[in-house]
Protein backbone atom coordinates (compact mmCIF):
# COMPACT_ATOMS: atom_id res chain seq x y z
CA UNK A 1 0.00 0.00 0.00
CA UNK A 2 1.36 3.33 -0.80
CA UNK A 3 2.56 4.73 2.39
CA UNK A 4 2.43 9.09 2.98
CA UNK A 5 2.68 9.52 5.99
CA UNK A 6 6.11 11.85 6.66
CA UNK A 7 6.97 9.77 9.59
CA UNK A 8 8.00 6.13 7.89
CA UNK A 9 11.19 4.32 8.07
CA UNK A 10 12.92 2.22 4.95
CA UNK A 11 13.84 -1.09 5.87
CA UNK A 12 15.19 -3.90 4.01
CA UNK A 13 13.62 -7.71 4.03
CA UNK A 14 15.54 -10.83 2.73
CA UNK A 15 13.61 -13.22 1.19
CA UNK A 16 14.31 -16.46 0.60
CA UNK A 17 12.25 -20.03 0.05
CA UNK A 18 13.72 -23.85 -0.67
CA UNK A 19 11.11 -25.67 -0.72
CA UNK A 20 7.60 -26.27 -3.22
CA UNK A 21 7.34 -23.51 -6.06
CA UNK A 22 10.21 -21.53 -4.86
CA UNK A 23 9.72 -18.32 -6.62
CA UNK A 24 5.82 -18.72 -6.17
CA UNK A 25 6.32 -18.35 -2.61
CA UNK A 26 8.53 -15.79 -3.02
CA UNK A 27 6.43 -13.81 -5.59
CA UNK A 28 3.06 -14.23 -2.99
CA UNK A 29 5.13 -12.72 -0.46
CA UNK A 30 5.96 -9.70 -2.15
CA UNK A 31 2.36 -9.58 -3.30
CA UNK A 32 1.05 -9.86 0.50
CA UNK A 33 3.39 -6.92 1.65
CA UNK A 34 2.31 -5.13 -1.38
CA UNK A 35 -1.38 -5.36 -0.22
CA UNK A 36 -0.10 -4.58 3.27
CA UNK A 37 -1.16 -1.42 5.03
CA UNK A 38 1.29 0.80 6.39
CA UNK A 39 3.92 -1.12 3.86
CA UNK A 40 5.12 0.12 0.45
CA UNK A 41 7.76 -1.81 -1.54
CA UNK A 42 10.05 0.51 -3.27
CA UNK A 43 11.86 -1.99 -4.73
CA UNK A 44 12.76 -5.40 -5.50
CA UNK A 45 16.01 -6.88 -6.93
CA UNK A 46 16.20 -9.86 -8.74
CA UNK A 47 15.91 -13.68 -7.57
CA UNK A 48 18.81 -15.46 -7.07
CA UNK A 49 19.66 -18.93 -6.88
CA UNK A 50 22.05 -19.44 -3.83
CA UNK A 51 23.50 -22.63 -2.43
CA UNK A 52 22.69 -23.71 0.76
CA UNK A 53 24.15 -21.65 3.60
CA UNK A 54 24.94 -23.20 7.17
CA UNK A 55 22.91 -25.83 7.19
CA UNK A 56 24.44 -27.47 3.83
CA UNK A 57 22.46 -30.83 2.94
CA UNK A 58 19.09 -29.31 1.58
CA UNK A 59 18.01 -27.74 -2.18
CA UNK A 60 19.56 -24.30 -3.29
CA UNK A 61 17.54 -21.06 -2.52
CA UNK A 62 16.33 -18.24 -4.21
CA UNK A 63 16.97 -15.49 -2.81
CA UNK A 64 16.07 -11.78 -2.67
CA UNK A 65 15.93 -8.47 -1.29
CA UNK A 66 12.79 -5.95 -0.80
CA UNK A 67 13.47 -2.44 0.13
CA UNK A 68 10.47 -0.96 1.98
CA UNK A 69 8.44 1.98 3.10
CA UNK A 70 6.92 1.41 6.53
CA UNK A 71 5.00 2.99 9.07
CA UNK A 72 5.18 0.50 11.58
CA UNK A 73 7.69 -0.13 14.31
CA UNK A 74 10.18 -2.54 13.72
CA UNK A 75 8.30 -5.17 16.08
CA UNK A 76 5.11 -4.80 14.47
CA UNK A 77 7.07 -5.46 11.15
CA UNK A 78 8.35 -8.50 12.96
CA UNK A 79 4.60 -9.87 13.71
CA UNK A 80 3.57 -8.76 10.20
CA UNK A 81 6.39 -10.85 8.59
CA UNK A 82 5.92 -13.85 10.33
CA UNK A 83 2.29 -14.03 9.85
CA UNK A 84 3.29 -13.74 6.11
CA UNK A 85 5.09 -16.83 6.83
CA UNK A 86 2.69 -18.11 8.62
CA UNK A 87 0.23 -17.55 5.98
CA UNK A 88 2.06 -18.88 3.43
CA UNK A 89 2.03 -22.34 5.05
CA UNK A 90 5.61 -21.92 6.64
CA UNK A 91 5.91 -25.03 8.61
CA UNK A 92 9.37 -25.90 9.45
CA UNK A 93 11.20 -24.27 12.02
CA UNK A 94 14.57 -26.15 12.14
CA UNK A 95 17.37 -23.81 12.47
CA UNK A 96 18.92 -22.90 9.27
CA UNK A 97 16.54 -25.73 7.70
CA UNK A 98 14.48 -25.75 4.85
CA UNK A 99 11.30 -23.48 4.64
CA UNK A 100 9.25 -22.64 1.75
CA UNK A 101 9.11 -18.79 2.68
CA UNK A 102 11.31 -16.83 5.21
CA UNK A 103 11.90 -13.37 5.48
CA UNK A 104 14.37 -11.42 7.43
CA UNK A 105 14.49 -7.67 8.73
CA UNK A 106 17.95 -7.03 7.73
CA UNK A 107 17.90 -3.24 8.28
CA UNK A 108 15.99 -0.74 9.35
CA UNK A 109 16.77 2.88 9.19
CA UNK A 110 19.70 3.07 11.29
CA UNK A 111 18.30 1.97 14.22
CA UNK A 112 19.86 -1.27 16.02
CA UNK A 113 17.79 -3.81 18.43
CA UNK A 114 19.22 -6.95 20.65
CA UNK A 115 16.28 -8.70 21.73
CA UNK A 116 16.37 -12.25 22.49
CA UNK A 117 13.44 -12.62 19.10
CA UNK A 118 14.40 -9.35 17.18
CA UNK A 119 17.60 -8.42 16.52
CA UNK A 120 18.47 -5.50 13.92
CA UNK A 121 21.03 -5.06 11.96
CA UNK A 122 19.97 -8.78 11.15
CA UNK A 123 23.57 -10.59 12.97
CA UNK A 124 24.59 -12.57 9.92
CA UNK A 125 24.16 -9.80 7.49
CA UNK A 126 27.26 -9.09 6.65
CA UNK A 127 28.63 -12.95 6.53
CA UNK A 128 25.66 -13.53 3.75
CA UNK A 129 26.58 -13.42 -0.22
CA UNK A 130 22.90 -14.68 -0.34
CA UNK A 131 22.02 -11.22 1.09
CA UNK A 132 24.98 -9.00 0.37
CA UNK A 133 24.20 -9.21 -3.30
CA UNK A 134 20.72 -8.63 -3.74
CA UNK A 135 20.81 -5.88 -1.40
CA UNK A 136 23.57 -4.15 -3.60
CA UNK A 137 21.68 -4.52 -6.41
CA UNK A 138 19.34 -1.87 -5.27
CA UNK A 139 21.02 -0.35 -2.89
CA UNK A 140 24.69 -0.17 -3.87
CA UNK A 141 25.73 3.22 -1.76
CA UNK A 142 23.93 2.20 1.28
CA UNK A 143 25.82 2.05 4.29
CA UNK A 144 26.47 -1.27 6.14
CA UNK A 145 26.66 -1.59 9.74
CA UNK A 146 30.76 -2.25 8.92
CA UNK A 147 30.77 1.04 7.69
CA UNK A 148 31.01 -0.05 3.95
CA UNK A 149 28.71 0.62 1.17
CA UNK A 150 26.83 -2.41 0.28
CA UNK A 151 28.03 -2.47 -3.40
CA UNK A 152 31.65 -3.33 -2.02
CA UNK A 153 30.71 -5.96 0.95
CA UNK A 154 28.89 -7.71 -1.66
CA UNK A 155 32.32 -8.13 -3.64
CA UNK A 156 32.99 -10.07 -1.28
CA UNK A 157 35.31 -12.74 -0.91
CA UNK A 158 32.64 -14.95 0.32
CA UNK A 159 34.35 -18.64 0.38
CA UNK A 160 31.90 -21.60 -0.76
CA UNK A 161 29.37 -19.44 -1.01
CA UNK A 162 27.16 -19.65 -4.50
CA UNK A 163 25.33 -17.13 -6.05
CA UNK A 164 23.93 -17.25 -9.70
CA UNK A 165 21.29 -15.51 -11.69
CA UNK A 166 17.96 -17.27 -11.81
CA UNK A 167 17.03 -17.55 -15.40
CA UNK A 168 13.43 -18.58 -13.97
CA UNK A 169 11.75 -22.06 -14.60
CA UNK A 170 10.84 -21.95 -17.80
CA UNK A 171 13.25 -23.42 -20.83
N1 LIG B 1 15.88 -9.28 12.20
C1 LIG B 1 15.05 -10.35 12.31
N2 LIG B 1 14.21 -10.67 11.30
C2 LIG B 1 13.39 -11.74 11.40
N3 LIG B 1 13.35 -12.57 12.45
C3 LIG B 1 14.17 -12.28 13.49
C4 LIG B 1 15.05 -11.16 13.47
N4 LIG B 1 15.74 -11.12 14.65
C5 LIG B 1 15.30 -12.15 15.37
N5 LIG B 1 14.36 -12.86 14.70
C6 LIG B 1 13.71 -14.05 15.23
O1 LIG B 1 14.10 -15.17 14.49
C7 LIG B 1 13.02 -16.07 14.45
C8 LIG B 1 13.04 -16.82 13.14
O2 LIG B 1 14.04 -17.71 13.20
P1 LIG B 1 14.28 -18.65 11.97
O3 LIG B 1 13.95 -20.05 12.32
O4 LIG B 1 13.62 -18.10 10.72
O5 LIG B 1 15.82 -18.44 11.83
P2 LIG B 1 16.59 -18.85 10.61
O6 LIG B 1 15.99 -18.10 9.44
O7 LIG B 1 16.65 -20.35 10.53
O8 LIG B 1 18.06 -18.32 10.86
P3 LIG B 1 18.68 -16.91 10.60
O9 LIG B 1 18.19 -16.04 11.71
O10 LIG B 1 20.13 -17.19 10.63
O11 LIG B 1 18.23 -16.40 9.25
C9 LIG B 1 11.77 -15.25 14.50
O12 LIG B 1 10.78 -15.93 15.22
C10 LIG B 1 12.20 -13.95 15.13
O13 LIG B 1 11.69 -13.83 16.43
N1 LIG C 1 21.52 -19.84 0.45
C1 LIG C 1 20.84 -19.66 1.58
N2 LIG C 1 21.24 -20.30 2.69
C2 LIG C 1 20.54 -20.12 3.83
C3 LIG C 1 19.41 -19.28 3.86
C4 LIG C 1 19.01 -18.62 2.68
O1 LIG C 1 18.01 -17.87 2.65
N3 LIG C 1 19.75 -18.84 1.56
N4 LIG C 1 18.75 -19.08 5.03
C5 LIG C 1 19.16 -19.64 6.13
C6 LIG C 1 18.45 -19.36 7.39
O2 LIG C 1 17.84 -18.16 7.36
C7 LIG C 1 20.29 -20.57 6.19
N5 LIG C 1 20.95 -20.73 4.95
Amino acid sequence: MPVREKDFATAYLGLGSNLGDREGNLQRAVAILTATEGIEVERLSSWYETAPVGKTDQGWFLNGVAKIKTTMLPRELLLTVLAIEQRLGRVRRERWGPRNIDIDILLYDDLTVNEPDLAIPHPRLMERAFVLIPLAEIAPELILPDGRPAGVAAAGPFPGQEVLPYRGNRC
